[in-house]
């Protein structure tokens, strides 16, 4: 059955800022009966080596970074010319569409930037068309699941300077009853967190992220700390609320060697490995992201199998999104979880399809932001359309990260009885794991905060 009016007219893009104050693109599609859609590409900064290319202008800086004209240019030429008068609702042929007329591996020719901006317009656009949420076009009927929010709530590595070797420092409520409740106890420990640092005379500065960026002596001060704020907010660690990290350890990978300045640790990667397993014994973590760096697959193997059974191991850096690598990472069974990236692989079909092979494998998925983002929400309908109970969109602070949140909350709004939030399910290793150890091991613990060596200043 053809539907003209749902056929895609036309087609403008612009550069809008990011969350960072350098260019983004905006995408605009609109369809024969008037609807129109927009979509804004979010963008990285420790980005994996086999991402999809995201296509700057040469020299051509404005506003302290290099601008997005040429992939707006590829929106408006080449791909209206393409997809004019294609159905909107139509999105496996359109991404296929976009990629062959690409041409490349990376997406390099277009860029991945425009290619994604076109790809989540479209389906913005056609869910409209439809009179549907994004989610449950997406999704379709099922869609149900609200996921449980990593809160990066203390932010370190190259979202921040000064701070801890280690990119994030996440809050996991999985605990909570809602994801509105979950997003309340995100935000109380945040500001608990606030105040603690602000007692203890530290930074209470922000990262790229909205996560705290303290000066420590330690990385697991860090850890010291978001222990503390927890109890502060007056939650149970290891039960209300658990801890994710992602170290993003290709940034701080060099010639073998993995090099941690605030511990003044120069470590192999079965050292490195020893050190999270420590602190998978110390402290409630259920997720640990990109512990190794992203050519590190046969330590990222030796890992999964010492921890694997007691944490989520996500790839980020490590399979960027993408089918061929995700395939490597089943075959040598590294890892155990997958971070979802849209713009990592650029088109949504790609996104949902690497998605659905992890959850098939058994692997856990998590739908994630990017450290420069826009106000675009689209990952929040993405993680309900994929039921797959766990997002990341930085603290419960800053607009560009709220507005998922915030999309979040009304989603479940919307769903009434029918929303279901994930908390621990989205965790399947949580009852084998020691995430009780803070609670059930408090004096292990408080020894280790008052390390001298280890400790926080007075
Ligand atoms: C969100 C992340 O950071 P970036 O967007 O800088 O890659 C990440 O590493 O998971
Ligand atoms: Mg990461």
């Amino acid at each position: 059955m053809h539907n003209s009016s749902c056929a895609i007219t036309d087609l403008a893009a612009n550069e809008i800022l990011d969350s960072r104050g350098n260019p983004a693109l905006q995408v605009t599609l609109t369809l024969e009966d008037g609807t129109t859609a927009v979509a804004g590409v979010p963008s990285g900064a420790s980005t994996g080596a086999f991402e999809a290319h995201e296509l700057r202008d040469g020299d051509n800086t404005r506003f302290g970074g290099k601008g997005v004209w040429q992939a707006a240019a590829h929106v408006t030429d080449t791909i209206l010319e393409a997809l004019r008068g294609m159905r909107a609702d139509s999105q496996r042929e359109i991404d296929t569409r976009l990629i062959e007329l690409d041409g490349t591996e990376s997406k390099s020719q277009l860029g991945a930037n425009a290619i994604l901006g076109v790809s989540l317009a479209c389906a913005r656009a056609a869910a409209a068309f439809h009179g549907l949420p994004l989610f449950q076009y997406l999704g379709g009927s099922d869609a149900h699941i609200l996921p449980v929010p990593m809160f990066n709530i203390l932010n370190g590595g190259k979202h921040a300077t000064h701070g801890p070797d280690f990119q994030e420092f996440k809050l996991v409520p999985l605990g909570a009853p809602t994801f509105a409740q979950a997003l309340r106890c995100g935000a109380e420990v945040y500001h608990a967190l606030h105040d603690l640092l602000v007692a203890k005379g530290l930074s209470a500065n922000v990262g790229d992220e909205g996560g705290f960026v303290p000066e420590l002596p330690s990385n697991e001060a860090a850890m010291g700390l978001m222990m503390q704020a927890i109890e502060r907010a007056g939650y149970k660690a290891g039960e209300d609320v658990c801890l994710g990290l992602d170290p993003a350890a290709t940034s701080f990978f060099a010639d073998g060697r993995y090099r941690l300045e605030r511990d003044k640790l120069d470590l192999d990667s079965a050292e490195m490995t020893a050190y999270w397993a420590e602190w998978v014994d110390r402290y409630p973590l259920v997720s640990l992201e990109d512990p190794l760096a992203d050519n590190d697959w046969r330590g990222f193997a030796h890992l999964t199998s010492v921890l694997g059974e007691r944490v989520q191991v996500v790839g980020d850096d490590l399979f960027v999104t993408n089918p061929r690598f995700l395939s490597r990472g089943l075959a040598e069974h590294c890892c155990n979880s997958i971070l979802i990236k849209p713009n990592q692989i650029g088109t949504i079909t790609e996104t949902q399809g690497t998605a659905r092979m992890a959850l098939r494998a058994g692997y856990t998925c998590m739908v994630s932001h990017r450290s420069g983002e826009t106000l675009d929400t689209s990952i929040a309908d993405l993680a309900v359309a994929l039921n797959c109970g766990q997002i990341k969109s930085g603290a419960p602070a800053r607009g560009e990260r709220v507005a998922k949140y915030n999309r979040l909350m009304e989603i479940e709004r919307q769903l009434g009885a029918s929303a279901t939030f994930a908390g621990k399910t989205a965790f399947p290793r949580f009852g084998q794991t020691h995430a009780n150890a803070a609670v059930s091991r408090p004096d292990k613990l408080q020894g280790r905060e008052s390390t001298p060596s280890r400790g926080l200043p007075a």
